[in-house]
Parts: C-alpha cells; sequence; structure tokens
C-alpha cells in the first residue's frame, strides 16, 4: 500500500478548509501505486483524491504536472483536475510533504487487458500527444540516459545480489544505449509512466488517463515504446504480438509515425525496459522491510530489456506501417 506518510483528521480538516471541498465525511489511504501517498476522501461535495508528493517528485516540478493536467483537459483529454485553494494556489502542504487535491476520476483500471483494449491506450496516447502541443512550461526528462546512470551508480554494486551477472550486462547495455541513441526524432510532452494502473476504463470504454508525475518532454514514440512494455507483454513474459499491433494501429489512428521514429521503436524500448527496470532494481534494494508498499519485479523488466535486444524492425512488433 503506497500511503509513505500518515495524516490527522485534524490536519487533513485544516487542510480541507483552505479549499471549497465541502465537509469530511472520511478518508481512507488507497492501497495501490508505489511512488505518492494516495487517500480517498468523501466530502459533502464528492469523492476526491489527496496526493502526497514522495521522493522522486521534486517541488519544483508540481507546476509543469499540475499546469500540465489543466492544459490537456482543456483540449479535451479526460484526466483528473488539481482543484485550486481559495487563494488560488494549486499546492499547499499536509504533514510536512507537497500536497494537492486532485479531482476523482470514474471508472476502473484493467487486470487483463485485451488487444481491444490497447487500441484503446495507443490512440488515448497519440491525442495526449496531440494535445500537449502548446503547453509552454518544459521539463527535461530525469530519467532517461543520464538519470539511468545516476540509478545504476547507486544499485550497480548490490545487482548481482538480484541475479548473478547483472553489473557486467546493464553497465554494458547503458554503454550501448548512450552510443546508440537517437538524436532527431518529434519532441513533445509524454506521460512517461503510462502503465494499466494509470489508465481508467468504464466498461469497455476508456474514461481517463491519471498519473502525471513522470510527465516531461522528450521523444513521442519513447512514450509509444513504454506502452508496448507495460501493455504487450503476457504474465508469462511472452511478446503478444497482436496487442502490439492494436497499440501501435491505435496510435497512428491519430498520429502516424515516421520512417525515423519506426526505425527507432526497438532501441527506445530497450531503454524505457531498461528504466523500469533501474527503478526496480533501486526500489527492491533500498525500501525498508516493512514499508506500506508492494515492490515491484525488477527481473520483469530484465526479461523485456532482453527481448528487445533481438529486435531489429518494428513490425516485429506488429507494426505494419
Ligand atoms: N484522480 C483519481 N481518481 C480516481 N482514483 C484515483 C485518482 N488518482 C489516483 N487514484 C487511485 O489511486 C491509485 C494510485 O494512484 P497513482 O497511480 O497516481 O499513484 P502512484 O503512487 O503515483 O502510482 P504509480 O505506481 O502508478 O506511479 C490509482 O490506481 C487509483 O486507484
Ligand atoms: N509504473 C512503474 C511504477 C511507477 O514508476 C513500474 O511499474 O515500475
Amino acid at each position: 500500500m503506497a500511503v509513505y506518510t500518515d495524516i490527522t483528521e485534524t490536519d487533513l480538516k485544516d487542510f480541507l478548509a483552505q479549499y471549497e471541498a465541502g465537509e469530511l465525511l472520511s478518508y481512507k489511504g488507497i492501497a495501490e501505486g508505489v511512488e505518492n501517498s494516495n487517500f480517498l476522501l468523501h466530502t459533502s461535495k464528492g469523492p476526491l483524491i489527496l496526493t502526497l508528493y514522495e521522493k522522486r517528485v521534486e517541488k519544483n516540478d508540481l507546476p509543469f504536472f499540475l499546469g500540465l493536467m489543466h492544459h490537456l483537459a482543456d483540449r479535451g483529454l479526460s484526466c483528473p483536475l488539481p482543484l485550486p485553494r481559495k487563494d488560488g494556489a494549486l499546492l499547499g502542504e499536509l504533514s510536512g510533504r507537497p500536497a494537492a487535491l486532485i479531482s476523482f476520476l470514474e471508472g476502473m483500471w484493467l487486470r487483463k487487458p485485451e488487444a481491444k483494449h490497447c487500441r484503446e491506450v495507443g490512440k488515448a496516447l497519440a491525442q495526449m500527444h496531440v494535445a500537449g502541443e502548446g503547453f509552454t512550461l518544459k521539463r527535461p526528462n530525469a530519467l532517461s540516459l543520464e538519470g539511468w546512470k545516476t540509478l545504476w551508480a547507486k544499485s550497480k554494486d548490490r545487482a548481482d545480489e538480484v541475479e548473478k551477472g547483472l553489473e557486467g550486462e546493464i553497465g554494458g547495455e547503458i554503454a550501448f544505449l548512450a552510443g546508440n541513441w537517437p538524436k532527431d526524432l518529434p519532441e513533445g510532452v509524454i506521460h512517461a509512466d503510462l502503465f494499466p494502473d494509470n489508465v481508467f476504463f468504464l466498461e469497455d470504454g476508456l474514461s481517463g488517463l491519471i498519473d502525471f508525475y513522470f510527465a516531461c518532454n522528450d521523444f513521442l514514440v519513447y512514450d509509444l515504446s513504454i506502452c508496448i512494455n507495460a501493455w504487450c507483454f503476457e504474465k508469462d513474459g511472452a511478446y503478444n504480438v497482436t496487442k502490439g499491433m492494436a497499440m501501435i494501429e491505435g496510435y497512428q489512428s491519430v498520429r502516424p509515425l515516421s520512417d525515423a521514429e519506426a526505425a527507432a521503436l526497438p532501441i527506445l524500448s530497450r531503454g524505457s525496459a531498461l528504466r523500469f527496470f533501474l527503478t526496480r532494481l533501486y526500489d527492491w534494494l533500498t525500501t525498508p522491510a516493512g514499508a506500506l508498499v508492494v515492490k515491484k519485479d525488477p527481473l520483469e523488466y530484465l526479461h523485456k530489456l532482453r527481448f528487445h535486444q533481438k529486435i531489429a524492425f518494428a513490425a516485429e512488433y506488429g507494426m505494419t506501417r
């Protein structure tokens, strides 16, 4: 359960008094997610999400994330909105953490997504990329090459505890990616963490995207590679090309990929698999036993990385053009 910071009812009521949010009826910690502390509140005006920003979120980046949600919603993308306080600020403080009240998005995330859902996700991702145009704030991707090197430096001495031989293998992969990473692909605002638990569905229709706290400026097609990693592999580790095809077709129905973007998909997928391997590895090695969070398995992403190392063409992911 991702509640790193606890709150008292008195502090919460004082916090809520700064908003036009109604009277507090009840609240509880949300037993999902690994990054921030989230609470579901019921107030006399309806449900709300309270988020306390934790370790990986820089306070200085919060105007980018919260402003982006408004920018995207203004352009018709379904995503939650941060509520303004009575003084107009989008951000407050609770239990010593930066905190925001976020509108409640109806829907559930899918435990067993099918190809038709992957198509919807691909389409929504491209819609987000288009809607992100014109957003003036900038945030470089803190979890690209330089960030990977920093994370790796903090984990590599203990990496062999997770699997023997990892220290050499991952060091070699980072050197390869540093030498071959693409330079001139279309850039824009990317979500950067569009996993199944960040996409809500009502019936079979996609109802919205949440959790924009890794959003940044990077290659747009890198975001597609993240979704391929997160949505198109089965539990047994096999790549599902039907899901990959649906995801890419859905994306291209809104924003067709250039030849250069298609050619870069294999290396970008290696990079995005490495990114989630590294954050998971770091958390695996550093999260104290007994913390109220379910740690995610880094090896899942090591296996995906090895899969991508053997891919030469986007067609192998299911891209038909
Ligand atoms: N606006 C919202 N409306 C409804 N439910 C929400 C909303 N925001 C968060 N939740 C609930 O809280 C859970 C955790 O939220 P979120 O994914 O933002 O947390 P996180 O710790 O940043 O997670 P992650 O591990 O995906 O980075 C979601 O799976 C969802 O159940
Ligand atoms: N979506 C990430 C967690 C948030 O960074 C993962 O599954 O590792």
